[in-house]
């Protein structure tokens, strides 16, 4: 358990929320990586979780350090309950999967609502492009049995997309900066492409959202 405990506080602190008191929300559309994001930062563990049906909240706390989540459902019945939770939190983390493009516009719309949600009027968001150690890959098919890799694409396995292909189809074009600070009167709002399993990226993503977070 301290094993634990010692491997969340460095967490912490490697993600600039130690000594912060905060409630932070996962969400985002159903299997963008929300649990498997929980538990790396929890045990770091990615662990295979069934998808979420009921909201789930850790709440740790160790010394000065008080940091709240909520695990919310993405599936379409939960997230009818998101905005019950939106009330009094310190951040959003939205993830998005990066190579679901078919999806993109399911989440635009889910994101799009909460960015407008008067609850959340000035609350920092942080929105993760999960997934990016998905690549493209071609299968192709070649006699009965032989799978190679030839000009006659046979299927081909969507990959993640980049930043700036995401960044237009979330409609987030106009966005804080990774390093700059908001202008005065606007909610933060940045986009950092990660990858849960591989523990890319998405420590950047939460450093810059600590600065948001008193
Ligand atoms: N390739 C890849 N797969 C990932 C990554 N993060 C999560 N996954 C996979 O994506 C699937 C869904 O992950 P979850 O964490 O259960 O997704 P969720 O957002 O909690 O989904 P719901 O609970 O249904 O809302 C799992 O199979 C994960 O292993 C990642 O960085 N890369
Ligand atoms: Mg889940």
């Amino acid at each position: 358990m301290s094993f634990l405990w010692n491997w969340f506080f460095k967490a912490l602190n490697y993600i600039g929320l130690a000594n912060k008191d905060a409630t932070i929300l996962f969400l985002g559309l159903d299997n963008a990586g929300k649990t498997t994001l929980l538990h790396v930062l929890r045990d770091n563990q990615a662990h295979v979780s069934e998808p979420t049906r009921h909201a789930t909240s850790e709440d740790l706390v160790m010394g000065s350090v008080k940091f709240t989540t909520y695990d919310l459902g993405g599936h379409y019945a939960a997230r009818r309950i998101w905005k019950d939770y939106c009330h009094q939190v310190d951040g959003i983390v939205f993830l998005v999967d990066a190579a679901d493009s078919d999806r993109f516009e399911e989440s635009r719309k889910e994101l799009t609502n909460l960015l407008s949600s008067q609850d959340l009027k000035d609350v920092p968001f942080l929105v993760l492009g999960n997934k990016v150690d998905k690549k493209v890959k071609f299968i192709f098919y070649e006699g009965k049995s032989k799978l190679i890799l030839t000009s006659n694409c046979l299927f081909c396995l969507k990959g993640a997309v980049g930043e700036k292909e995401l960044r237009s189809s979330l409609s987030l074009t106009q966005t804080t900066g990774k390093t700059g600070t908001p202008e005065k009167g606007s909610r933060p709002v940045e986009l950092f492409m990660c990858s849960v399993i591989k523990r890319k990226g998405f420590a950047d993503g939460f450093k810059w959202l600590a600065n948001f977070i008193e």
